[in-house]
C-alpha cells in the first residue's frame, strides 16, 4: 500500500508539534507539507526540529499549494476557525480528507464545514480525539437517559493559554448527555453563572471552565441526584493520544466517501 500524503496545519503549535511526530512515525504516513499562519515565527523552520525530532525536510510555510502540488491526499489540523473553514472549503474543491481538531467554531462556522463535507471534503471534525473520551461520551449519554431527573454539570480545565471555553469536549460531552436525554443542547445548556443566579433550573446542563498551569485537558461529568452523586472523568495526560486518534481518523476516512464524520464513525461506534 503507498503511504497516505499529509500535510499538518496548525504545525507551529502544541499539537502542530504532536501531529508532527505523530506523521513522521507512523509506518502508512507521509508527511508533505507543514502549515502556520502569515508572519508566524514557524515559517522557514524544519517542521521535524519545531517539533523537536530528528528534521525531516519538511519547511513550516502559509502556503497549501505547494503541498498540495505535491500529491497530498490529507490535511491534518488543528489551528484555529477561520484557518479550518478555510481549509475544508480546499478540501471540497480538491476531495481531500480533512481532519479537524480545532475547537471554538462559531455555528456560521460548523455550518460551512458541513457544506464543505457535502461538496467532496472527506471530513472528520471532534473536540477530542482520543478514544477514551469517545467511550466517555457513550457512558455519558446512558447515564442521563438512565438518571432523566439529576441534574447534569459539566467541568473542565485546561492550560493557561487556552483560548476558547467551554472546551470542544465539554461541548461534545454536553450533546452526548443531551442526546441521552432527547432535548437540544443549544436551548437548554447553562454556559456560566455570575451574581444573583436564582435557584438551578431542572434539566439543564451546566458548564464550568477552569484554566491554569499546564494541564492538557481534564474533564469531568457530574450527575446529582437526591443523596448521591456520580462523577465521569476523563484526564488527558499526554496530546499524542489526541494525535494518534487524528491519524487514525485520517487513515480512516481515506476510505470514506464524500460527507462530515465523527470520531464515533471512525471507531465504529455508529454502524
Ligand atoms: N480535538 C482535539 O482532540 C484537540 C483539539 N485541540 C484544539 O486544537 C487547536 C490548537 O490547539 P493548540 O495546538 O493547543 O494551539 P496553539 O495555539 O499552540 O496552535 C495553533 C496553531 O495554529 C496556528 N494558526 C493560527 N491561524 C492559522 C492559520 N490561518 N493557518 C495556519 N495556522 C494557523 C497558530 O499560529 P500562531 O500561534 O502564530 O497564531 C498556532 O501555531 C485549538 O482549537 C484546540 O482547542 C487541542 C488539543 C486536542
Ligand atoms: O486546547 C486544548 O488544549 C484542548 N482542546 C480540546 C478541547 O477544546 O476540548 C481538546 C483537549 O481537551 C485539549
Amino acid at each position: 500500500m503507498s503511504k497516505l500524503r499529509i500535510i499538518v496545519a496548525g504545525a507551529g503549535g502544541r499539537m502542530g508539534a504532536a501531529n508532527l511526530r505523530a506523521v513522521a512515525t507512523h509506518p502508512d504516513l507521509e508527511l508533505v507539507g507543514a502549515l502556520d499562519r502569515p508572519g508566524s515565527s514557524a515559517l522557514g523552520k524544519d517542521a521535524g526540529t519545531l517539533a523537536g525530532a530528528e528534521p525531516l525536510g519538511v519547511t513550516i510555510s502559509d502556503a497549501l499549494l505547494p503541498a498540495v502540488m505535491k500529491g497530498a491526499h490529507a490535511i491534518i489540523d488543528f489551528s484555529a476557525p477561520a484557518a479550518s473553514v478555510a481549509l475544508a472549503q480546499t478540501a471540497a474543491n480538491l476531495g481531500l480528507v480533512h481532519i479537524i481538531g480545532t475547537t471554538g467554531c462559531s455555528e456560521a462556522d460548523d455550518a460551512a464545514i458541513a457544506e464543505a463535507g457535502r461538496n467532496g471534503a472527506r471530513i472528520v471534525k471532534s473536540g477530542n480525539f482520543s478514544p477514551g473520551m469517545v467511550a466517555l461520551a457513550v457512558l455519558v449519554e446512558k447515564a442521563a437517559a438512565a438518571l432523566a431527573d439529576y441534574d447534569v454539570e459539566i467541568l473542565e480545565m485546561h492550560h493557561n493559554l487556552k483560548v476558547d471555553a467551554p472546551s470542544g469536549t465539554a461541548l461534545l460531552l454536553g450533546e452526548a448527555a443531551a442526546r441521552g436525554r432527547d432535548i437540544s443542547l443549544k436551548d437548554n445548556s447553562v454556559r456560566s453563572r455570575d451574581g444573583h443566579t436564582g435557584a438551578r433550573q431542572a434539566g439543564t446542563i451546566g458548564f464550568a471552565t477552569l484554566r491554569g498551569g499546564n494541564v492538557i485537558g481534564d474533564h469531568s461529568v457530574i450527575l446529582a441526584g437526591p443523596s448521591e452523586r456520580i462523577e465521569l472523568t476523563h484526564r488527558a495526560q499526554d496530546r499524542t493520544i489526541y494525535a494518534n486518534g487524528a491519524t487514525r481518523a485520517a487513515l480512516w476516512a481515506a476510505n470514506q466517501p464524500a460527507g462530515l464524520y465523527s470520531m464515533a464513525d471512525v471507531l465504529g461506534l455508529n454502524d
